[in-house]
């Protein structure tokens, strides 16, 4: 079994581009990718390959396999796929609230694909036992096309239901959940630059440096 985190550096994250810098969104995630390695780490999965666009933004640490490719993230983890002997993990780089734990839990899973949803229709996380026989189609609802695609191959599914694993770190407001269900480097980030404000509903964050708050 291994696992592949695809991962694109370079004016990474735009969606959080009213609340942080190209500058600040790209250290950023380079640490919420220091948290998922982390978690595989915990896990025991040792076989991590980094599927990137550029040598840039890796953490100093990484012992694995830097595979770098042209931008497209279909394309490229579709080859890597046609090219896998052995159970594949995809997990994105932007999901700090995932643990150790979860990973063991999905990769006890003895369906044929796990699926973790991402907020708003994506993806977080697949496990695909036969990855050789399954093709990926990341964007527009992924987790739909995930769905449609192992049934399609006649293959068993089990959708992981974890609100942690399933909050990916997209949009300003997700931020509120890393700050508050975050135990990592990502984590520390965002507490260097934002406060939170509670009222009657959903806390949100503000920045520490100014006085408005930007959601
Ligand atoms: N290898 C590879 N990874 C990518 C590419 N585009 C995005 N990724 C990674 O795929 C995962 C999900 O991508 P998004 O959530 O859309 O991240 P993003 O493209 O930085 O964010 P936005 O600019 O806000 O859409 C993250 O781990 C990204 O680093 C790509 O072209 N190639
Ligand atoms: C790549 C895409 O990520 P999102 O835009 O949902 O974060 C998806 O999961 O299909």
């Amino acid at each position: 079994m291994r696992a592949v985190i695809p991962y694109k550096n370079e004016n990474a994250k735009s969606r959080l581009s009213p609340v942080l810098s190209k500058e600040e969104r790209e250290e950023f995630v380079e640490l919420m990718l220091e948290d998922v390695i982390k978690a595989l780490n915990d896990a025991g999965m040792t076989t991590v390959d980094i599927l990137t666009t550029s040598t840039e933004g890796i953490p100093k640490e990484f012992k694995g396999d830097l595979i770098v490719t042209e931008p497209g993230l279909n394309d490229s983890i579709n080859e890597y796929l046609q090219n896998a002997s052995e159970p594949v993990l995809i997990i994105m780089a932007d999901l700090p609230l995932v643990t150790g734990d979860h990973i063991r839990k999905i990769t006890s899973v003895s369906e044929d694909v796990v699926i973790v949803p991402g907020k708003g229709g994506g993806t977080n996380i697949l496990f695909i036992r036969h990855p050789n026989e399954f093709t990926v189609k990341y964007h527009d609802c992924s987790f739909t096309s995930h769905c449609e695609i192992t049934e399609d191959l006649d293959k068993s599914m089990h959708i992981f239901d974890s609100f942690l694993a399933s909050t990916d770190i997209d949009e300003p407001h997700d931020i509120v959940e890393l700050m508050l269900h975050g135990k990592g480097k990502a984590k520390e980030y965002a507490e260097k630059r934002f406060g939170s404000e509670t009222g009657k509903g959903r806390v949100k964050i503000s920045p520490l440096s100014k006085l408005s708050s930007f959601i």
